[in-house]
């Protein structure tokens, strides 16, 4: 570490900088090597932090040891999700035990009411009979610690809500920056530009870098928040709600956030969506009343629907443009 000069250092490591920052630190030459940069800091300057040379390496390296922990845990892994379950809307027992698999997209469906969102939320509290479901939630067969129900480092889940507002004064793509900055993450002018070309992809009415979050309408913000979960999370569960309310074209939508190494849950209205999962719980009157594998069958209807879709959606782009269905 000692050896990299500051500029591989900010190269491989972007977070770095905070380092920096926090100690005002100046940066004039980046071709010396750490250990250089920091022998060559004048002792004054070190006296006014009460520290010497040795001392300030000896924070810089925990800084960075630091870093790499809540980095690698960030990026921590799971095998199952199990909801045991509670009791329904009267009071009456729900089934017993669903476990999913890493991997798995399961889709929730269910009236209006019924107590789909609801079963998201559990989830993503990790419920212990502490909500009105009564229902626990186990990670990888166990109870999660406490801690990580407030933790910022164990982001567990990562969930699209239907209800998304964006209230701060900043334009999108500082936005994106600061958050992926957040997240340690590197190449983050690369990627601002990957989430903004997909949310333009998703949503149909452009916006760039510039554009101030507050002006984006209900389906740009929601285009934004899909492709910034899809790039910029790393949470092993990701929940999803209503995204066919959105306005945006939700089958790119969850082609993006469907991914292999995690586990997927949608609440949804959609007969396209719902057939989309390999299972599908049916929720009734607020309890987890079934839960259907998707059949072979229902895979080819689900073939057909794509195909009503397409026209479907050909319809409703011609329609925004103006033109007439004649
Ligand atoms: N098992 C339960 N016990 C008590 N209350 C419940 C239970 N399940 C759901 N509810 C409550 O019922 C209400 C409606 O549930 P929810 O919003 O989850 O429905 P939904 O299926 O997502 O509806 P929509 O399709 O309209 O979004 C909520 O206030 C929720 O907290």
């Amino acid at each position: 570490m000692e050896n990299l000069t500051i500029e591989e250092l900010l190269s491989r490591y972007p977070y770095a900088i905070e380092f920096f920052d926090v100690n005002g630190l100046p940066i004039e030459d980046k071709q010396k090597t750490i250990q250089e940069y920091i022998n060559t800091l004048p002792y004054v300057f070190l006296e006014d932090m009460g520290i010497n040379h040795q001392g300030l390496f000896k924070r810089f390296l925990v800084f960075m040891q630091r870093m790499e922990d809540i980095r690698k845990e960030r990026n921590f892994s799971i095998h199952s999700l199990t909801v045991l379950g509670g009791t329904d809307k009267n009071g009456k027992k729900e089934q017993d035990k669903l476990k999913i698999s890493m991997g798995e997209i399961i889709c929730i469906v269910g009236p209006t009411g019924s107590g789909k969102s609801r079963l998201l939320a559990d989830i993503e509290w990790m419920a212990q009979k502490d909500t009105p479901t009564g229902r626990r939630i186990l990670i990888d067969d166990c109870i999660p610690p406490e801690s990580w129900r407030f933790s910022i480092e164990h982001k567990l889940v990562a969930q699209l809500s239907q209800n998304m507002n964006f209230v701060m004064d900043i334009c999108v793509g500082d936005f994106i920056k600061l958050h992926a900055q957040s997240r340690m993450i590197d190449d983050v002018d690369d990627k601002t530009l990957k989430i903004i070309h997909h949310a333009n992809e998703l949503s149909g009415e452009a916006f760039d870098l510039n554009t101030p979050l507050t002006s984006l309408s209900g389906g740009q913000s929601r285009a934004l928040m899909v492709a910034d979960t899809a790039f910029l999370s790393t949470s092993p569960i990701v929940l999803i709600d209503e995204i066919e309310n959105a306005g945006i074209n939700r089958k790119k939508a969850l082609e993006l956030l469907v991914d292999q190494n995690k586990i997927v849950l949608i609440a949804t209205h959609d007969p396209l969506l719902a057939l989309t999962g390999d299972k599908r719980i049916v929720i009734k009157n607020g309890g987890i009343y079934k839960v259907l594998e998707t059949t072979e069958s229902e895979k080819q209807r689900l073939e057909q629907l794509t195909e009503i879709d397409n026209v479907m959606m050909q319809y409703r782009e011609r329609l925004r443009k103006g033109e007439l269905l004649d």
